[in-house]
């Protein structure tokens, strides 16, 4: 039966592939940092206070004295195509979309900031996705981040008449694919050095710790990648939290007291990764790679090296690839 000429479109199967990650301001500048934190620090996922409590001291404290601070460190890191962590982001969806081919569709958004996910999915949904896999780049899960950007691509979609099927990447902390991906990334680097170093440590963002009293599987998923690469690497690795924001009491131990206190224990040669984050960015590149170093040198240490992340390295493509591979059986390749 041929469809009436007055009927609208009916959609063939199409495969989208959404990689999601945190966010980052449009520019290195206090005003569009302002708008980035606001956004980020007003979601209910990240800062678990109730809002009445919570309202006050970010528009009144945070968000007057924090952007300032802030811009001069994004400005320190900044590239010519932008925030770090938007530019490799971008770079991976491209790199995906190039070793999946044109029967996927592959594309990229920020929880916070640009481009967002309501974007993303509307410009997926307009190039005729009818089943999307969205791919929260956090290999540990946590409420405020993975559940965060599910909770926004579920929002995405919600008002559509006609909505994708959707699927979610789980958190693959655990992953042999991962950690095989880390320990190859690591060697490699730590092969490249011009020094040997005495201890690795793993630095992961930190979380309230009364998020793992709540129940969120952040700080046990850290503590499980830490021992297989450790276990992979076949040397013994540390591990420390990061990043702590606010005055409540965040996981530990602190990256920068271990880092204060490693030359007083004799380790005077230091490489330092962070295979929580999937790719470079404020965090890694100037919280370890700046302020780190010379708080690790101004107490005693001689030899520093911060080991970037994944990113778009053919190891961290590769199991990029597999995963969205595996979480796409039935779907794609069509039998
Ligand atoms: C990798 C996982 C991350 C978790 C877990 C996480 C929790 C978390 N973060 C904040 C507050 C801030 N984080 C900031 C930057 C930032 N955080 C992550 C990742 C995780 N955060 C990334 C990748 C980045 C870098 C963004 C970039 O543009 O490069 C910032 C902003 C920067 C600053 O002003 O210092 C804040 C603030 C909280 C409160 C939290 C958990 C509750
Ligand atoms: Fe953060
Ligand atoms: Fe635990």
């Amino acid at each position: 039966m041929t469809r009436p000429a007055d009927h609208p479109a009916i959609p063939s199967r199409k495969i989208g592939v959404l990689l999601v990650n945190l966010g980052t301001p449009d520019a290195p500048e206090p005003g569009a940092v302002r708008k980035y934190l606001a956004q980020f620090l007003s979601d209910p996922r990240v800062v678990e206070i109730p809002s009445w409590a919570w309202k006050p001291i970010l528009h009144g404290i945070i968000l007057r004295t924090r952007p300032k601070k802030s811009a001069h460190a994004y400005r320190q890191i900044w590239t010519e195509d932008g925030s770090p962590l938007a530019a490799i982001t971008g770079r991976q969806a491209a790199s995906l979309q190039a070793r999946l081919g044109d029967g996927v569709l592959v594309d990229w958004a920020m929880r916070y900031g640009n481009p967002g996910i309501q974007t993303a999915i509307d410009r997926l949904f307009a190039e005729g996705a009818t089943h999307i896999l969205a791919a929260p780049l956090y290999p540990q899960y946590c409420a405020a981040t993975t559940a965060s950007a599910m909770d926004a691509t579920f929002a995405a979609i919600a008002a559509k008449r006609w909505q994708p099927a959707l699927r979610t990447l789980p958190p693959y902390h655990d992953d042999p694919h991962y950690i095989d991906a880390l320990k190859r990334d690591l060697d490699r680097q730590l092969a490249a050095l011009d020094f040997v170093p005495e201890r690795l440590l793993l630095s992961f963002h930190g979380m309230p710790q009364r998020t793992l009293d709540l129940g969120d599987p952040y700080h046990c998923h850290c503590q499980k990648t830490a021992r297989l690469l450790g276990e992979a690497i076949g040397s013994p690795v540390d591990i420390a939290f990061q990043s702590r924001f606010g005055k409540a009491k965040w996981l530990e131990p602190a990256t920068d007291a271990m880092l204060a206190a490693y030359p007083s224990q004799g380790v005077r040669k230091l490489a330092i990764a962070a295979p929580g984050f999937s790719a470079d960015c404020l965090e890694t590149l100037e919280e370890l790679g700046i302020r780190g170093r010379e708080q690790f040198l101004a107490a005693g240490g001689t030899h520093f090296a911060r080991l970037d992340c994944l990113n778009d390295s053919d190891e961290g493509m590769g199991m990029l690839d597999a995963l969205i591979r595996r979480e796409l059986a039935g779907w794609w390749p069509p039998s």
